[in-house]
């Protein structure tokens, strides 16, 4: 093995009350090409040349998992590209950690299992949500407890969305401080209620319950509502022309609109002369997730 190419796509996480465990992989991709040469090198639009490569996110990744298993990964040139805007609530950390344990995994050849990168990949990033549908593709609900990730992967939605990208960047940690550190009980269980209605109604297709339960959630969207340009605007507007609902996509600043298939790009008409200032694109649905191609 000489050369190798890593696909992996962008995700939306919490969709509403899902915060930390529902995800979406979405058709945005980061894209590396790596092969084997003399001395490690990454040209990517998110690192300035002359940068020494040990301070690459994606090399710092590959590093620990390979010294986890006493490898010394042999360098490589590395050429990104990607799709996926960074720092914008599209899960860009995820793919980049989901590609940095694939490098590890195909250059030590660790023959690391689904499983095992879903559990290297969520101790970094702290919670599965986007790491998952980056990893495995489709809308996956996943949990975390005592370090052990649980998912089911949900691949038939009928549904395409639309994204609100601002120019503005917000950085997860920030939108996590924000964050209260307890619940009442009372309004826990209420959360905890609008989330598993989510779930069970876009399990049985019922986008419009599913719709109006996303934009219930209690759990972050209450809290950070005043750090996303346009929050109420593009949730009235959406709505009025046809989306079933719309929630920050992961920590914000980008908001996204669930809607029925098809109808994603009146919408982005609509959006045009109201939010000049935005990226508003229509997505749809990853259903594969991670991949990789020997070239
Ligand atoms: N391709 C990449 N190469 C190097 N670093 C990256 C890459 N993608 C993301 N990062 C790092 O991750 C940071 C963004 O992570 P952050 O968690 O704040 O946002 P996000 O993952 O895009 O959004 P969210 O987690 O809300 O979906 C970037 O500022 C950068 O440090
Ligand atoms: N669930 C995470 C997603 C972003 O990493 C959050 O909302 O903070």
């Amino acid at each position: 093995m000489t050369s190798f190419m890593i696909r992996v796509p962008a995700s939306s996480a919490n969709i509403g009350p899902g915060f930390d465990s529902l995800g979406l992989a979405v058709n945005l991709y980061l894209t590396l090409e790596v092969t084997k040469q003399d001395k490690w090198e990454f040209i990517s639009p998110s690192f300035a040349p002359g940068t020494p490569f040990e301070e690459h996110f994606i090399y710092k990744i590959a590093k620990q998992v390979a010294d986890q298993h006493g490898k010394t990964l042999s360098p490589c040139l590395v050429k990104e590209t990607t799709s996926v805007p960074l720092a914008r609530g599209l899960g860009s950390s995820a793919a980049a950690i989901i590609a940095g344990i694939e490098i590890a995994d195909q250059l030590g050849e660790l023959k690391l299992t689904s499983e095992e990168k879903l559990g290297y990949a969520t101790a970094i990033e702290g919670h599965p949500d986007n790491v998952a549908p980056a990893l495995l593709g489709g809308l996956i609900v996943s949990t975390y407890v005592d370090n052990e990730v649980d998912w089911l992967k949900i691949s038939d939605l009928d549904l395409e969305l639309v994204a609100y990208i601002p120019k503005v960047e917000l950085k997860t940690e920030a939108a996590r401080n924000v964050l209260p550190e307890q619940y009442l009980n009372h309004d826990a269980a209420l959360a905890s209620g609008i989330s598993n209605l989510t779930i069970a109604a876009l399990l049985q297709g019922n986008y419009g319950l599913a719709g109006k339960m996303m934009e219930k959630d209690l759990f972050h969207e209450p809290y950070r509502k005043s750090l996303i340009p346009n929050y109420d605007l593009i949730k009235r507007q959406a709505k009025e022309h046809g989306a079933y609902g719309s929630v920050i996509s992961g920590a914000g600043p980008t908001m996204v609109s669930f809607v029925p298939n098809g109808k994603s790009e009146h919408l982005v008409q609509q959006f045009k002369d109201v939010l000049p200032d935005y990226q508003v694109i229509p997505l749809k649905m990853d259903a594969d997730g991670l991949k990789v191609e020997q070239i």
